[in-house]
């Protein structure tokens, strides 16, 4: 293994799959853990409503949760396993609360509730739903390749059986898988600006003017998930199974049961999945310099990534010739040109997520806000409080701002 091999290996970086891992992850738990799969594929079989909808076919499937017994996770003793355990149970998690009805509270039972809360605490994220659960670990590979590609991945679980809801995971999954060219442009970029000389000049104007491609690249694979997601059928039968617990339109709290009993703390991160957990984003961000402030919500989805990728982020911010330093001190248009390109490029990934985020949330909130209107019901979108993202911002203001950050990064 070469010395940039062995430092991504340090990291769970891989050099072909980035920060997916190059081999298929885990889809089924050994016999220990039979129970929570069984009990996962029921749900997924028997394809449960939202929101107390079929009242009684959920709630005899939640009385199946409560009656599991405690299965001790001690023999979970690699990551793949405790990945795989992390899937599992969150998936059953988010089954569990948004099949309750709307008002119910929400008590998270011990047999979930206790392995879910040690084995996250084993990999060191929270307690629910993650990026990682949703997209870096929830993908077969459907050719005879062997390793992932943007093109030979699907996913493992969904919540609901629809295409939608695959394209919209493996719209990130192949952002990811192409983002890998945009890591190995940051680490031979890494190498150069240590260097320092002329001809370091040069090769990174290079890489930059590379690295703008790709950034269109990665802009246009986001773009892809209008040809498989459709909005309204992601907005009101997908995303809310992903709700966290700041995202909860009756700001219900999330019990986590035996906790105490057990020396537990009460978890205190509760927000939803989102691509805002994508460590590839943030770690264009931090190469290019682009400074989202402390404490920030992007600062707090750091927690919500895979350890190792949260400290590969913290080596790049650490990096003693910083780019943005680099292009600065060395004075040449050329490299300034190619740096702010590369910038503008995630200016402008940034301009399309925001058309996506409206496209996916804002239109469809407001199209079942006057559905519920008509009815004479309450919601989300009803212009008395601004909607919220999965991750429980609220999204038109935050959006606006990540991309002002981004601009912030351009050299006048
Ligand atoms: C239908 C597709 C998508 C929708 C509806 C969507 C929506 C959102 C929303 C509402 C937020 C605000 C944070 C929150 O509360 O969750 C967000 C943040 C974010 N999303 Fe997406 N997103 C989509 C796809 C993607 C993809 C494919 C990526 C690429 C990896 C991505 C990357 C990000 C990032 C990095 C943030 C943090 C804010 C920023 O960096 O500008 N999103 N997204």
């Amino acid at each position: 293994m070469s010395p940039y091999e062995n430092e991504l290996h340090a990291f769970d970086v891989d050099e072909r799959a980035g920060f997916m891992p190059p081999s298929p992850p885990l889809t089924r738990l050994p016999q220990l853990w039979e129970l929570w799969e069984t009990i996962l594929d029921a749900t997924i079989h028997a394809k449960l409503q939202l929101g107390g909808k079929e009242a009684e076919a959920s709630e005899a499937w939640r009385v199946r949760v409560r009656q599991l017994p405690v299965i001790p996770i001690c023999e979970l003793d690699s990551p793949m396993l405790l990945r795989r355990a992390h899937l599992v149970l969150t998936y059953i998690l988010h089954f569990y609360i948004h099949t309750l009805p709307l008002t119910s509270p929400i008590c998270i039972p011990k047999p979930i509730s206790l392995p879910l809360v040690r084995i996250s605490q084993k990999l060191d994220i929270p307690p629910l739903l993650t990026f990682s659960d949703t997209v870096l670990y929830n993908w077969v590979i459907c050719t005879s390749e062997d390793f992932p590609t943007p093109l030979n991945v699907r996913s493992q679980t969904l919540f609901t059986g629809l295409r939608d809801e695959e394209e919209f995971y493996l719209c990130s999954a192949r952002i990811e898988l192409r983002g890998v060219e945009a890591l190995q442009l940051v680490r031979a970029t890494m190498d150069e600006t240590s260097v320092n000389d002329s001809i370091a000049v040069r090769h990174v104007t290079q890489y930059l003017s590379t690295l703008s491609s790709v950034i269109d690249e990665l802009h246009a694979l986001m773009n892809d998930v209008r040809n498989g997601c459709d909005p309204d059928t992601y907005y009101n039968q997908v995303r809310p199974w992903f709700c966290g617990e700041d995202s909860d339109a009756n700001k219900r709290k999330w019990v986590y049961e035996g906790l105490a009993e057990e020396g537990l703390l009460v978890p205190k991160e509760l927000s939803g999945p989102s691509a805002g957990q994508s460590s590839l984003i943030h770690a264009l961000d931090s190469f290019l310099g682009v400074n989202h402030g402390n404490p920030s919500f992007m600062q707090r989805m750091q927690s919500y990534m895979p350890r190792k990728h949260r400290l590969f982020l913290d080596h790049l911010m650490k990096s003693p010739r910083p780019l943005r330093e680099f292009v600065v001190g060395a004075r040449d248009g050329e490299l300034e040109g190619a740096y702010n390109r590369a910038v503008g490029a995630l200016k402008k990934f940034r301009d399309a997520h925001m058309i996506i985020a409206h496209l996916y949330i804002l239109g469809p909130a407001r199209r079942a806000a006057s559905l519920r209107n008509s009815k004479g019901l309450q919601g989300e979108g009803k212009g008395r409080e601004p909607v919220k993202g999965t991750g429980g911002t609220d999204l038109v203001t935050f959006l606006k701002d990540t991309r002002t950050r981004t601009i912030e990064a351009v050299i006048p």
